[in-house]
């Protein structure tokens, strides 16, 4: 089993990333090009930290593990079994980065992609192993949602699938083998489903920002984590399915490129949290508390679905 990784990239993902991973029991090496991302990811690893104790995510007999941030990316994967990329998702960073990596590694080290959605088959073309490089996709916040997607690549090696899979296991979480490599594999192709739907109605003017959230957290969400979509069509009937979706599919949103609403927002800077405005608007203030607060959420709900409480 996997004992030592090396996590390259410490922005929104790879510091929650690295807390679960040494919580789980594993050497973790964290290395970003930022200086300032390095010292926010130490602040962020204790509050992880606090927030895997909530859980009781305790570390397994063999001991805890470690999380040691260096300088260099040559440090960074020495004597790593598996290197986790959390770069940028741009192909051309990605590529870059790996291109890094390679010659610092021997050909058994597992290279994973963190990645929202390339296609792992693109990536593997900037490798020279490309029968061990995989896709291992988190979800945001990573130390608190217990799925990770794992997709093999044409080149990846069924065993190196294998191995993620088993390693996800051995750590409590939740697996899920995506079997045909296609962009966004599954989790984001169906929030991006969603996502596209409720940017179009708060851009056409049918509902408020804030009474979509509503609408789909409560009508949606707080369903859906307890019925999955596969279990929802069966409980409301696929023959109301049938007579809604022949009409409705139709008029759903089918756009093909990124909404106007976002590229405005966007050429303005208001990225959300991280700029302190995007579809809301934030004070440093409220996003710390919001942080807080959507993890005690989180933690109160995940403890409750897993029948802990
Ligand atoms: N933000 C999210 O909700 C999620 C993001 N992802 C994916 O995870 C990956 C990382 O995303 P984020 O953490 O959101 O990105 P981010 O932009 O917050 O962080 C990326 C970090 O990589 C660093 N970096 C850039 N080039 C580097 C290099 N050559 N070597 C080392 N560090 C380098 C940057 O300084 C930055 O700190 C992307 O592929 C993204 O699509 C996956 C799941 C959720
Ligand atoms: C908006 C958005 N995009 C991508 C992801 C991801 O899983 O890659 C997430 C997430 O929640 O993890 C996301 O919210």
């Amino acid at each position: 089993m996997i004992k030592r990784a090396a996590l390259i990239g410490l922005g929104t993902m790879g510091p929650g990333i690295a807390a679960r991973l040494s919580r789980g029991g594993l050497d973790v090496t964290a290395y970003d090009v930022s200086q300032a991302a390095v010292e926010r990811a130490r602040g962020m690893l204790d509050l992880a930290g606090g927030v895997l104790d909530r859980l009781d995510i305790t570390s397994p007999g063999t001991g805890a593990g470690t999380v040691r941030f260096v300088e260099t990316i040559a440090e960074a994967v020495d004597g790593a079994e598996l290197v986790i990329e959390n770069v940028p998702e741009n192909i051309d960073i990605k590529a870059r980065t790996y291109r890094d990596i390679d010659p610092l590694i021997g050909p058994s080290v597992i290279v994973a992609s963190d990645t929202s959605g390339i296609p792992i088959t693109k990536l593997q073309a900037h490798i020279s192993h490309p029968e061990r490089m995989v896709g291992m996709h988190w979800s945001n916040p990573p130390h608190i949602i217990p799925m990770i997607e794992v997709i093999g690549g044409e080149q990846t090696a069924p065993e190196t699938v294998a191995t993620i899979r088993d390693l996800i296991r051995s750590l409590g979480l939740l697996p899920v083998v995506v079997k045909k490599d296609v962009p966004g594999f599954v989790e984001n192709r169906v929030l991006y489903a969603l996502l596209r739907e409720a940017v179009d109605l708060v851009e056409r003017g049918v509902i408020e920002p804030e009474d979509l959230d509503t609408c789909v957290s409560w009508g949606i969400g707080y369903k859906i984590a307890v019925i999955g979509p596969m279990a929802l069509l069966d409980m409301a009937g696929l023959d109301i399915y049938k007579s809604v979706s022949s009409f409705l599919n139709a008029d759903l949103s089918n756009r093909d490129d990124v909404a106007p609403m976002v590229m405005e927002k966007t050429a303005a800077s208001k990225f959300g949290i991280k700029s302190g405005e995007g579809m809301f608007s934030y004070t440093p203030e409220q996003a710390k508390a919001l942080q807080g607060e959507r993890a005690r959420k989180l933690v109160a709900v995940r403890r409750i679905l897993e029948g802990r409480e």
